[in-house]
């Protein structure tokens, strides 16, 4: 693995030869190794002086050196934060993250915030490290932006093309660096350059996660406080011309600016939180689980196809590649129209502000008539429960947000954030259970074993060579307000502590949260407007794989139930045997098999690969239909 990019200025002067090349090679997984352990060590010292913005911008640049540009944003804004913390006395933290500057400047301008031009000679490096991100191939024959997650592989070249690279240029050498030079205390000084610097990282990271409207944001709140600095003006040049030609416009305005990007969607390295899926532990655990809910079934490890995206990755049906999942399965024999799981979860969100639907289920609730089962939480007004089971199980998430004023977080969203919105919801939800519960969010039993559709670290990293392919094209959506400015507004209206409490709310838990509600969660639309209005993650459920030629049934009131059906696509009898797998279904399955296997592409994550539709697809093929999607060409993830 290698980094991404660099918020710490490299000691190395010039361009790498082949020879330091091979070196770097060879070295990469020590110099990963070296790296989680700083980042540990950086985590521990959060832990112990959580109100230290420049241990944050420390760990900013190891995560950015690790190759995780949304890590390193996180870093930095919460840094930005306590920079405003320091500013202003009347802010809550005033004294302790000043305290902690001080004592962090008490020899001088940490070693973070240095400029770096004594460090890197005559290299043309400028002093964050960034150097030269130059979109790859840009100016070459036919060459142009390769990737659809907004990165465009950016590259870092050792020559700075063109650039300014006066070491006096870039805003930060313009700050005296005598305590009593112009009359600014050192301390001043200190913060002056550590608010510059984290306006840098989160432009350059934000951008480096495909966020383009929030980069030039920072930019432009970077410039407003140092107008003349060189390296926010000509991150926010690169933008506006990787945006004008993104939107293929000669003006950019910065309302029009992409902002959903992706990042790495991966167990990280440190999460120690999740558990082996195929142990005897977790099977015994999760079968204890469905014996009150699902009597007559068991989850076991099974095999599935490995899920492609494009005709030359699945040429031959027969020889599909497997990998190793849960699913559930029958123990004993399910007659027709029998119920096969009976299921409640509290991991519900819904996104409507006056809709009358029980906090607890997301259910619709019982008209209020004489002899109405709905109850009021007895300590703030407007949460409202189908009945007093619904409010008992409340007491597992709502104490810790009662009367906490998050009514109307993400609620009527515009209708192209509505997933967006059902997400933070339920990401909401899930920190209100882990706070009430006190317990980890990664270790609440609703969240701990359900899948994530994680990717291997490895096949996330991004070379840094010159020779290197294109990087990868990340899988978790993400956006700086969705994954990093709304998870602490959300904390903060909770009245937790958003500095001191790291070991539960740091950014790769909100990151490894969404991808398992991306993986797993069901959607209600609004009958009336068809917009989906409520989200929820039942674990349980969850675990049952899709066939487009399901043998169960399912439908999601204040309970998610499944029963047998009663016929099979085709008019076949239902009924399922011991030992057979449930098979559920995520799309409708009326849809023709071109039209199912789009919708897979995006909610499985590859064609669907079931019988029905191999069987489909191949009839479809002989009669000499053109199948939509299967023609190399076809659609992809852009269009
Ligand atoms: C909700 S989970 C289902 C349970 C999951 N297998 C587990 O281990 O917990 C959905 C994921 O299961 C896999 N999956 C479900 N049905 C599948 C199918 N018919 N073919 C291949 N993969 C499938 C896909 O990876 C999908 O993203």
């Amino acid at each position: 693995m290698r980094p991404l990019f660099s918020l710490y200025p490299s000691k190395t002067p010039g361009k790498k030869s082949e020879q330091d090349v091979v070196e770097t090679t060879m070295d990469s997984d020590q110099e990963d190794d070296f790296l989680l352990e700083k980042r540990q060590n950086l985590t521990v010292a959060l832990a112990e002086l959580p109100y230290d913005l420049v241990t944050y911008l420390e760990r900013a640049a190891v995560h950015a050196d690790l190759g995780y540009p949304d890590l390193a944003a996180g870093d930095s804004y919460r840094a930005l934060l306590l920079c405003d913390e320091v500013r202003d006395e009347s802010f809550e933290y005033h004294e302790q993250a000043l305290r902690a500057l001080e004592s962090r400047s008490a020899n001088g301008i940490p070693e973070i915030l240095r400029n770096r031009g004594t460090d890197i000679g005559d290299s043309p490096r400028l002093s964050n490290g960034i150097e030269n991100v130059s979109i790859d191939g840009e100016g070459g024959a036919g060459a142009g932006p390769s990737l659809s997650n907004g990165i465009e592989h950016l590259n870092i070249d050792g020559e700075g093309a063109g650039r300014n690279n006066s070491n006096s240029s870039n805003g930060i050498e313009n700050l005296s660096t005598d305590q009593n030079g112009d009359g600014r205390s050192h301390i001043q000084q200190v913060l002056q350059r550590a608010s510059l610097q984290c306006y840098r990282n989160l432009a350059i990271s934000l951008l480096l996660c495909g966020c383009l409207k929030s980069a030039i944001a920072f930019c432009m709140r970077g410039l407003d406080e140092v107008p003349e600095d060189d390296d926010l003006l000509q991150r926010k040049e690169f933008i506006e011309n990787m945006a004008r030609r993104r939107l293929k416009v000669d003006e950019v305005d910065i309302n029009d600016l992409p902002d959903q990007g992706l990042v790495r969607r991966e167990i990280y390295p440190w999460n120690d939180h999740e558990p082996n899926r195929f142990s005897q532990e977790t099977l015994d655990f999760l079968n204890k689980e469905l014996s009150s809910v699902a009597p007559k079934c068991e989850v076991k490890v099974t095999e599935l196809p490995t899920l492609v995206d494009n005709e030359s990755d699945s040429s031959s049906f027969s020889s599909v590649s497997t990998n190793k999942q849960l699913g559930l399965f029958a123990k004993e024999d399910l007659n027709r129209g029998e119920t096969v799981l009976d299921e409640f979860s509290i991991l519900t969100a819904n996104n409507r502000l006056k809709e009358a639907l029980c906090d607890a289920c997301s259910s619709a609730l019982p008209s209020l008539s004489e002899n109405s089962t709905v109850v009021g939480c007895p300590d703030c007004y407007d949460t409202m429960f189908c009945n007093e089971e619904c409010l008992s199980r409340a007491q597992l998430y709502h104490p810790s947000v009662c009367e906490k004023d998050l009514d109307t977080l993400a609620k009527d969203p515009d209708p192209k954030e509505t997933p967006n919105a059902l997400y933070l919801l339920l990401l909401a939800r899930s920190l209100a259970m882990a706070e009430t519960q006190q317990c980890h969010p990664l270790d609440l039993k609703e969240i701990k074993y359900i899948w994530g559709d994680f990717l291997p670290s490895a096949s996330n990293a991004v070379s840094l060579s010159h020779n290197a392919p294109p990087p990868p094209i990340w899988t978790l959506p993400f956006s700086f307000s969705s994954n990093i400015s709304n998870p602490l507004h959300v904390l903060e209206k909770m009245d937790i502590d958003i500095f001191a409490s790291l070991a539960t709310y740091d950014l790769w838990i909100f990151n490894t949260l969404y991808s398992k509600f991306r993986g797993t969660a069901s959607a209600r639309v609004n009958l009336r407007d068809g917009r989906p209005e409520v989200a929820a993650v039942h674990p349980l459920w969850c675990l049952a794989n899709h066939d487009c030629d399901p043998n169960v049934q399912w439908e999601w009131g204040g309970q998610m139930k499944l029963w047998c059906r009663e016929k099979r696509v085709g008019g076949t009898p239902g009924g399922i045997k011991a030992g057979e797998e449930i098979l559920n279904h995520y799309c409708d399955i009326d849809l023709k098999v071109q039209e199912r296997r789009e919708w897979a592409k995006g909610s499985l994550g590859g064609w669907c690969m079931c019988e029905r539709c191999r069987r489909e697809a191949d009839e479809e093929a002989s009669n000499g239909h053109h199948v939509e999607g299967l023609v190399a060409g076809g659609p992809t993830e852009d269009d």
